[in-house]
């Protein structure tokens, strides 16, 4: 699995000089390739999750600085790019990480070694989170064989924290990849993930891919799903983690935690350390992203002759709020799993890391 480019969120053509990334808002009805062209087109595919995913995220708009210096290396240029794909998103850190790794990489070049400089930090990056997450994958499985007890595992998550939130592996599917690859019988409870659904659109496309067992369940299904017994543990993604071990996902997440702790079910959650927020004292500090109500208030998907749809679910007029994220107390989660091992969520265990990486 992830032997080539073809499994991957985002790709680099040489030849275009542009990436290319899946458009996720067609998925998992069709599979579409788009060339990010322009600044503009690069910030549209982050507001508009075409891609997303924290670490995506970060790796795609390191990309798009590279592109808006080639095009004007100048100290102007460089702060005007970085400025308009840091306000795509408020919430998953990567992004300000990916910006800050390529500026600090390419300022104290004069402007016309900046453009090569620039590309090659954004290829680092995309290189460099494959390799965090396949370890991030090793380091879940560990956890996944301490659970194993010979039956089929029955693992549980949320949102989209596979392959399609990163580059390859994911982050809290790749332990379960490294599961399925081990031979494991491995299953996964798939939360649909309103409203965005990147759980019954994305996560159960990519599973099924790999061949893993999945079921789609309502969100509001998996308390009781964890209440019967039939979940072994809960592994999510984040999108920005704080110092104290706060952990800020997709909404629903702190609901699911609850339940994890009321059932006494472990609740891992797997990160890479470029969604650690250092400078982040707790999840009171994390900018919590208000989206667009429309996307409460429909849905869409293809109609039975596959054509495209988006349908209205309420009454005009209706009013919505939708926050596209909520924070876990750093109580509530049994450990985070990153690529430099699993550690507990507390500010003393991440202070232990921070020093180790000498941040
Ligand atoms: C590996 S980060 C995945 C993380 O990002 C998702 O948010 P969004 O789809 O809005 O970008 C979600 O919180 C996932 O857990």
């Amino acid at each position: 699995m992830f032997s080539n480019d073809d499994l991957s969120s985002l790709r680099w053509d040489p030849v275009a000089n542009t990436v290319e990334i899946i458009d996720q808002t067609l998925l998992p009805h069709t599979l579409r390739w788009v060339h990010l062209d322009s600044l503009e087109a690069y910030c549209h595919a982050i507001v508009h999750m075409q891609v997303r995913g924290a670490p995506l995220i970060g790796v795609t708009a390191a990309f798009g600085l590279a592109h808006a210096v080639a095009r004007d290396p100048s100290d102007q240029s460089l702060r005007s790019a970085c400025d308009a794909l840091l306000a795509t998103r408020p919430t998953a850190v990567n992004l300000r990480w990916a910006l800050e790794q390529v500026c600090a990489e390419i300022q104290p070049l004069l402007p016309w070694a900046r453009a090569e400089a620039a590309l090659n930090k954004a290829l680092d990056l995309r290189s460099g989170d494959i390799h965090s997450c396949s370890l991030i994958g090793d380091n879940g499985l560990a956890l996944l064989q301490d659970l194993y007890a010979g039956r089929t595992l029955n693992v549980m998550t949320h949102c989209n924290a596979g392959w399609l939130a990163t580059i390859q592996w994911g982050t809290a599917l790749a332990p379960i990849y490294k599961a399925h690859a081990a031979g494991m019988p491995v299953h996964v409870w798939v939360s649909e993930t309103r409203p965005r659904n990147q759980g019954v659109n994305l996560s159960a496309w990519e599973l099924q891919q790999a061949g893993v067992q999945c079921t789609v369940v309502a969100d509001n299904s998996c308390g009781q799903l964890m209440r019967s017994g039939q979940v072994d543990c809960v592994i999510v993604g984040s999108d920005r983690t704080a110092a104290n071990g706060d952990v800020c996902n997709k909404v629903g997440t702190y609901l699911k935690a609850l339940a994890a702790r009321d059932n006494e079910i472990p609740f891992y959650v797997a990160l890479p350390e470029s969604t650690i927020d250092w400078r982040c004292p707790d999840g009171d500090a994390i900018p919590i992203e208000q989206r667009d109500a429309a996307e409460v208030l429909s849905v869409a998907g293809v109609d039975a002759a596959g054509q495209a749809l988006e349908v209205n679910v309420a009454a005009v007029g209706t009013r919505a709020l939708n926050p596209a994220f909520d924070v876990t107390p750093a109580g509530l989660v049994s450990a985070l799993v990153t690529e430099h091992g699993v550690f507990a969520a507390s500010a003393a265990a991440l202070e232990t890391l921070r020093l180790q990486l000498d941040r």
